[in-house]
C-alpha cells in the first residue's frame, strides 16, 4: 500500500493560486525531495502535509486514512524548519524531549530516547547546554533530534540546511541520508537546492507554479528531463532553438541554425519549434574540422573540471571538461566542439513557458 498519498492537493491564498492539484505518491522508507524555485509551493505542500495549512481542495492520505483534517498534533510527523525554531531558554536534553513530555512519556523512558537519538544525531555529551551555546551546525542536529525523538512516521523537512555553509551542509547531507536508512523513515524534503535534492533522494519531485512537473530519480531526472524547465533547474544545460525537419521512428531530425542533428525522440514524435538541450560535461573538444566550430570566451578553473563558454554558429555553449592534468585552450582559441547524438535531448518548445 502507498505509504503517503496526496490527491489533487490544492490550495489558493485569494485568487493566487499557490498549488494547483498536485498528485503525489509515497512508499514507506522513501526519501523524497520536492525541488523548485522560490514561490513554486513547496512549502506550502510540505505545511498542508505537516497540518498546519488547510488545503482548498484535495486529500492527504496516509497508510489509507484520510487525514486531511486532523490537527497537527495528531498527524505524528517530526518537521524540522528553515529557522530550527529550538527554545533558545532550555537545554538540548529539554528541546530534544519536549514532544516527548507532550506526549506524556514518563521521566526514565524520556532521559532513554533522548539519549539515544543525540547519540544518533552525533550530540551525546552536548545535552545540558543551552542551545544559544552552541554553533549552527549543533543548533540544525538539535532540530533533527527534537523532530526524531517522536520516532515519527513521517519526516518533513524544510530548507533544514539553508543555514549552514557548504562543507558542513554537504557532510549533513551524507549523515542526514544515512540516518533517514538507518532508521527507515520516509522523509520529505523541501529543497531549491539540486545537489542536495540529488545527494539526498530516492526521488526528486521537480516543481514549477505549483505542480509537479517531473517525479523520477535522479540520474533519470538529470539525464531524461521532462521539460525544458526541470532540464535547466537541474543542473547546467544548453539549450538551442531548433525546428523538426523530420521523424523516424527512433529520432527527430533537427535543424539548428541550418545544421541537421538526429536526436533520439523516446518514441515520441515531434513538430514544429523545439528546444535542444545538451549538458556541458557531454560536449568534448574535437580536432579542427571535425565537429561545431567555435572560439572559446571564458575559461574558468574549478578544480575538478574547467568550465568553457564557447562562441559557436549555434550560440554560446558551455562546455565542462574534466581536469586531467592539463590546461584547455586559451580565451580567444579557435576549438571544435563534438557530441553523440545520443546525448542531445529535444523537447517542444512551448512547454518553456509552461514549465
Ligand atoms: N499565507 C499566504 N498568503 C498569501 N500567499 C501566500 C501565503 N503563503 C504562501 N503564499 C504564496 O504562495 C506561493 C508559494 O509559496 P511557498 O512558500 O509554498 O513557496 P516555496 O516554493 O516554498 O518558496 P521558498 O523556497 O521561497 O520558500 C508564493 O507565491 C507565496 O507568496
Amino acid at each position: 500500500m502507498t505509504f503517503l498519498s496526496l490527491k489533487k492537493l490544492t490550495k489558493h491564498f485569494d485568487d493566487f493560486v499557490a498549488v494547483e492539484s498536485l498528485d503525489l505518491d509515497i512508499e514507506r522508507g522513501e526519501f523524497i525531495s520536492l525541488l523548485g524555485p522560490s514561490g513554486c509551493g513547496k512549502t506550502t505542500t510540505l505545511q498542508m502535509i505537516a497540518g498546519f495549512v488547510n488545503p482548498t481542495r484535495g486529500s492527504i492520505v496516509l497508510e489509507g486514512r484520510d487525514i486531511t483534517a486532523l490537527r497537527p498534533e495528531k498527524r505524528g510527523m517530526g518537521v524540522v524548519f528553515q529557522s530550527y525554531a529550538l527554545f533558545p531558554h532550555m537545554t538540548v536534553e529539554a528541546n530534544v524531549g519536549f514532544g516527548l513530555e507532550m506526549r506524556g512519556m514518563g521521566r526514565s523512558e524520556r532521559a532513554q530516547r533522548i539519549g539515544e537519538t543525540l547519540e544518533l544525531v552525533r550530540l551525546g555529551g552536548l545535552g545540558k547546554r543551552f542551545t544559544r551555546e552552541l554553533s549552527g551546525g549543533q543548533r540544525q542536529r538539535v532540530a533533527i533530534a527534537r523532530a526524531l525523538a517522536i520516532r515519527p512516521q513521517l519526516l518533513l523537512l524544510d530548507e533544514p540546511m539553508s543555514n549552514l555553509d557548504a562543507k558542513l551542509r554537504e557532510d549533513m547531507h551524507i549523515e542526514l541520508r544515512a540516518i533517514q536508512r538507518h532508521l527507515g523513515i520516509t522523509t520529505l524534503l523541501v529543497t531549491h537546492d539540486q545537489v542536495e535534492a540529488m545527494t539526498m533522494s530516492d526521488r526528486i519531485a521537480v516543481m514549477h507554479g505549483g505542480k509537479i512537473v517531473q517525479l523520477a530519480m535522479p540520474f533519470e531526472a538529470y539525464e531524461q528531463p521532462g521539460s525544458p524547465f526541470a532540464s535547466a533547474f537541474l543542473g547546467k544545460t544548453n539549450a538551442l532553438r531548433g525546428r523538426i525537419v523530420s521523424n523516424n521512428q527512433r529520432c527527430a531530425i533537427v535543424d539548428v541554425n541550418q545544421r541537421q542533428l538526429h536526436i533520439p525522440h523516446g518514441g515520441r514524435s515531434l513538430d514544429g519549434e523545439v528546444h535542444v538541450f545538451v549538458r556541458p560535461e557531454k560536449l568534448r573538444l574535437g580536432v579542427a574540422g571535425e565537429g561545431l566550430p567555435g572560439q572559446v570566451k571564458t575559461r574558468v578553473f574549478l578544480g575538478n573540471h574547467w568550465m568553457l563558454q564557447v562562441d559557436t554558429t549555434l550560440g554560446l555553449m558551455s562546455v565542462s571538461l574534466p581536469n586531467i592534468g592539463e590546461v584547455p585552450p586559451a580565451e580567444g582559441s579557435v576549438v571544435s566542439l563534438v557530441w553523440s547524438d545520443d546525448d542531445l535531448r529535444v523537447l517542444p518548445q512551448q512547454e518553456m513557458a509552461h514549465g
